[in-house]
């Protein structure tokens, strides 16, 4: 699913004006009935609406949604802002056909009745035409509504925040539990400092032309059900375990058994044919009875990695987790990476002897996934001044350096080096636990084992990593779940996958 800016947001506008039968004024009614519609679907009779709308288009959905709502009876209020600037048209002509009077605000002197608990509160106030940080009235009065209590809605995107850049620190937005947002993901939507403003977001089909939407190129993609789905390969009856690729998971050190062993279950629930781990001694009788489907090698000490005993030809390598920095470790870190040909996945400790070691980012095999974290990012390729400009560094460095980089987080991004950037939408806080990145390191070697390309492999891996942990959230809560029960739901999701 494409992410476009707000300027080819606007160009899809008019052309789907000028193309299809629909002028810009049923295209806002259009957006505010489907607004309406989710609504309606969300919360009862029982609440009263407070419709908040500025001058805009936005405020013209606004506008257009408060009167759907009077129409079927609904108790609403609505406010719009005074300002010199004139409404736009569309806007004035949702104004005239508002059937109730409306309060214009010229400071935040409203008041919400808030003994009345069932409150909705809708931002309508600016959209995607905003032009600076908000300042004066407009500050105060969403200042006002964020201290307010009640279910808070924002219409397209929250007022004061901008759509394709980040938010400073002081800046006055819209605090929304619910962003209603139409046709396409916005950036902001996908990083964390904008993210946290929008809440729940759920984009509203309004129809807007689908060969402009497929013509029109971009760099930017939210991974989709349909993309995962389409890429997948199902089973073929007459395969055997050799179709499925053959894994090395390499990690561990003492006292870190448990990352490789996490690591080394999630290859083998992927669906993996042959996986071997390589490990230190003492994980031995670990692996061999939390594993005992996967074959153990000494990784040549009885604490330590110090020798990497595997014939890279056929075997698709997985390295770094809990894998430790020590030298002896550095050095056999070196030579696999010397003798291996085809992609690998590289995770944790092996990006962090990288970081210490940065002339070894040559030798990282090309198209190989790297799955650092923001620290880890930040250890190998230097401190960005937040997320946006960091997604944008690791674009840089997936084609630097010929690797899928995936910068992991709230909203992982995978980033190719073609320059493409593919977010993942599933995971939650849950997921915000030890143990987490070592399951997808084995999720993501599985699948490249199995023949998906390293850049399919890192799309399909960080979706269905999510899944699993959407679906472990939904049954023992994101507080209680642990890692482990991201690959315990795994089933789930590949029988969803295959619907
Ligand atoms: N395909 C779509 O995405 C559709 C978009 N529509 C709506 O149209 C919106 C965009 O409409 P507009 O371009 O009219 O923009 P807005 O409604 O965001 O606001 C523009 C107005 O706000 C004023 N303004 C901008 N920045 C300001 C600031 N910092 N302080 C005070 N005033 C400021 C401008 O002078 C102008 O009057 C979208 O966000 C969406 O809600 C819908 O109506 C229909 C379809
Ligand atoms: N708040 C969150 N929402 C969605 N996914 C998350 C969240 N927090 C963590 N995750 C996911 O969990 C994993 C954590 O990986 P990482 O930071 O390497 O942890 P560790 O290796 O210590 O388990 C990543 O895949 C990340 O995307
Ligand atoms: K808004």
């Amino acid at each position: 699913m494409k992410v476009f800016n707000t300027s080819q947001i606007r160009q899809c506008d008019q052309y789907t004006v000028e193309n299809d039968e629909i002028s810009s004024i049923e295209l806002m009614e259009k957006a505010a009935l489907a607004c309406f519609e989710w609504i309606k679907s969300q919360f009862s009779a029982n609440y009263t609406y407070y419709v908040f709308c500025g001058k805009g288009n936005n405020g013209g959905d606004g506008l257009a949604i408060a009167r759907l709502l009077l129409e079927e009876n609904y108790k609403v209020e609505t406010f719009v802002i005074q300002s010199s600037s004139n409404f736009s048209t569309d806007a004035q002509i949702n104004f005239d056909k508002y059937p109730d009077s409306v309060s214009f605000l010229e400071n935040d002197d409203f008041e919400i009745q808030q003994e009345n608990k069932k409150i909705v509160i809708i931002d309508a106030l600016f959209g995607t035409g905003l032009n600076k940080p908000l300042e004066g009235n407009t500050q105060k009065i969403i200042q006002k509504l964020n201290h307010i209590k009640g279910k808070k809605i924002s219409i397209d995107i929250p007022s004061g925040l901008f759509s394709d850049s980040l938010p400073s620190e002081d800046q006055t937005i819209f605090k929304a539990d619910v962003t209603l947002s139409f046709q396409f993901y916005k950036r902001a939507f996908l990083h964390v400092e904008s993210a946290q403003y929008a809440g729940k977001i759920f984009i509203l089909d309004i129809g807007l032309n689908s060969k402009f939407i497929q013509d029109e190129e971009t760099n930017n993609y939210i991974i989709s059900s349909k993309s995962v789905s389409d890429n997948f390969k199902p089973r073929d009856p007459f395969s055997h375990k050799g179709n499925y690729g053959k894994v090395a998971l390499i990690g561990g050190s003492y006292g870190k058994i448990g990352s490789i062993s996490l690591s080394t279950r999630a290859a083998l629930k992927i669906g993996a044919g042959i996986v071997f781990t390589i490990a230190p001694n003492c994980g031995y009788s670990i692996l061999q009875t939390l594993a005992p489907e996967a074959m153990f090698i000494s990784g040549g000490d009885e604490k330590l990695i110090t020798e990497i005993k595997i014939s890279t030809e056929k075997t698709t390598i997985g390295i770094g987790p809990g894998l430790g920095k020590e030298k002896l470790t550095k050095v056999a870190l070196e030579e696999l990476l010397k003798s291996i040909q085809t992609p690998a996945v590289l995770d944790a400790d092996a990006l962090n002897i990288i970081s210490e070691n940065k002339s070894m980012l040559n030798l990282i095999p090309k198209n190989s996934i790297i799955t650092p974290h923001p620290v880890e990012f930040a250890r190998l390729f230097g401190d960005s001044k937040d997320s946006l400009e960091q997604c944008e560094l690791a674009r840089e460095m997936a084609k630097k350096y010929n690797i899928i980089i995936v910068l992991k987080g709230h909203r992982t991004a995978v980033l190719t080096p073609e320059g493409k950037c593919y977010y993942n939408i599933t995971g939650n806080a849950g997921m915000a636990k030890g143990g987490s990145g070592d399951i997808l390191t084995g999720m993501i070697t599985g699948l490249l084992a199995q023949g998906y390309s390293p850049q399919i492999a890192a799309q399909l891996g960080v979706y269905i990593h999510g899944k699993a942990g959407d679906y472990a959230a939904k049954k023992y809560s994101q507080e209680a779940m642990t890692a482990q029960d991201i690959i315990h739901r795994l089933p789930e999701v590949f029988l969803n996958i295959k619907k």
